[in-house]
């Protein structure tokens, strides 16, 4: 029997040291070519500089805590229909393909400067942050702070991995950059009781991530996060995809790490957004931090020069339908208000 397919690990230390070592960073690039290229998923290990064990920890224990206060403390929380995006859901209220997600989550979005504040208008409400436990707002603050660190790190790593030369002031990279000079980041904390046999969707039903990078933070169960491995003679159709489910059990240390929709647009299809889901069966309540390191809302993302060079090179992995540019804010506006329950009980 073959052994079973696993994502691949990539140390992201060489973009996040002070002394950047240009081979090493080169070889970190190829790596991360080939993970996106073949998976569109990877382990991230390395982040020891900028996160520590017991900061993953602490994270995770007040997301926990969290979860366990009483029901009606958290509904004071709940997501409002004009915002439609920031607060609390419980089970059931995320949907994902029309099916009701197992879980419940506490969704942040890079706040708006007051003057914007509006929350009768969609994604333009206030972030609702629980004052219980007390240290949930200031450990996830700083959680947020340093997964800038690593997004940054993760970019500049993408533009080397597409044979972009970020050494000097190449106008490609500037644009890169410019993509996420004030990335209009995401941070969900989510529950996942374990799901019912009777449950008619799963945990979280099969999706793509819509942005830039993924860099998800969970707790040690295992057999809960799934990525759909395309395969062309593979024995799952999902959509319009041929593959197989692969589990993505979670490494002490690192991240698991995935590309959205916006690097499948500026790779020119080359680095595909992949399907994945959860399935948590086991007996426990799973906890996880996805952080999504997003565009600017003004961000218009294009295929870039070299990442279409590279496809001629490629045939094979690029995408056969040409693709799009799009604003960032008009694509995450369609998703958001796509993605909740309509009922409001
Ligand atoms: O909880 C997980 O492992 C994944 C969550 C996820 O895919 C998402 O929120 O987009
Ligand atoms: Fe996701």
């Amino acid at each position: 029997m073959p052994a079973p397919l696993s994502l691949p690990l990539i140390d992201l230390s060489p973009f996040l040291s002070t002394r950047p070592d240009p081979q090493a960073r080169r070889e970190v690039a190829n790596q991360l070519h080939k993970a996106c290229v073949e998976f569109g998923f990877f382990y991230c290990t390395g982040v020891g500089s900028v996160v520590s064990r017991d900061e993953m920890r602490e994270a995770l224990a007040v997301a926990r805590d969290f979860f366990n206060r009483p029901d009606e403390e958290k509904a004071k929380l709940r997501i409002k229909s004009g915002d439609g995006a920031r607060g609390y859901q419980r089970i059931g209220e995320n949907v994902t393909q029309y099916k009701k997600d197992w879980h419940e989550g506490w969704d942040a979005y890079k706040p708006l400067p007051p003057s914007l504040e509006d929350p009768s208008k969609l994604l333009h409400g206030p972030n609702q942050w629980p004052s219980e436990p007390a240290s949930f707002r200031p450990v996830l603050e700083r959680w947020v702070d340093k997964m800038h660190v690593i997004g940054h790190a993760l970019m500049e790593a993408t533009a080397m991995a597409l044979g972009i030369d970020v050494g000097g002031d190449s106008d490609e990279w500037q644009r890169m950059k410019g993509w996420v000079s004030d990335p209009f980041w995401v941070m969900r904390c989510i529950g996942y009781p374990p799901l019912p046999s009777d449950a008619e969707g799963v945990s979280c039903g099969a999706h793509k991530d819509y942005g830039n990078f993924t860099l998800l933070h969970a707790d040690s169960t295992p057999g809960a996060l799934q990525v759909f491995l395309r395969d062309p003679a593979g024995p799952t159709l999902e959509g319009d995809e041929r593959g197989t489910w692969i589990d993505a059990d979670p490494v002490e240390d690192a991240f698991v790490v995935n590309v959205g929709e916006m690097v499948e647009v500026y790779s020119a299809g080359l680095y595909k957004a992949t399907l994945h889901r959860v399935v948590h069966k086991s007996p426990t309540y799973r906890v996880s931090i996805p952080f999504f390191f997003e565009p600017t809302l003004e961000a218009r993302i294009e295929p870039l020069p070299s990442a279409l060079k590279l496809c001629e090179k490629l045939p094979g992995a690029a995408s056969t339908a040409p693709v799009k540019a799009v604003v960032y804010g008009d694509f995450l506006r369609s998703k958001v208000s796509n993605n909740f329950s309509l009922e409001d009980s």
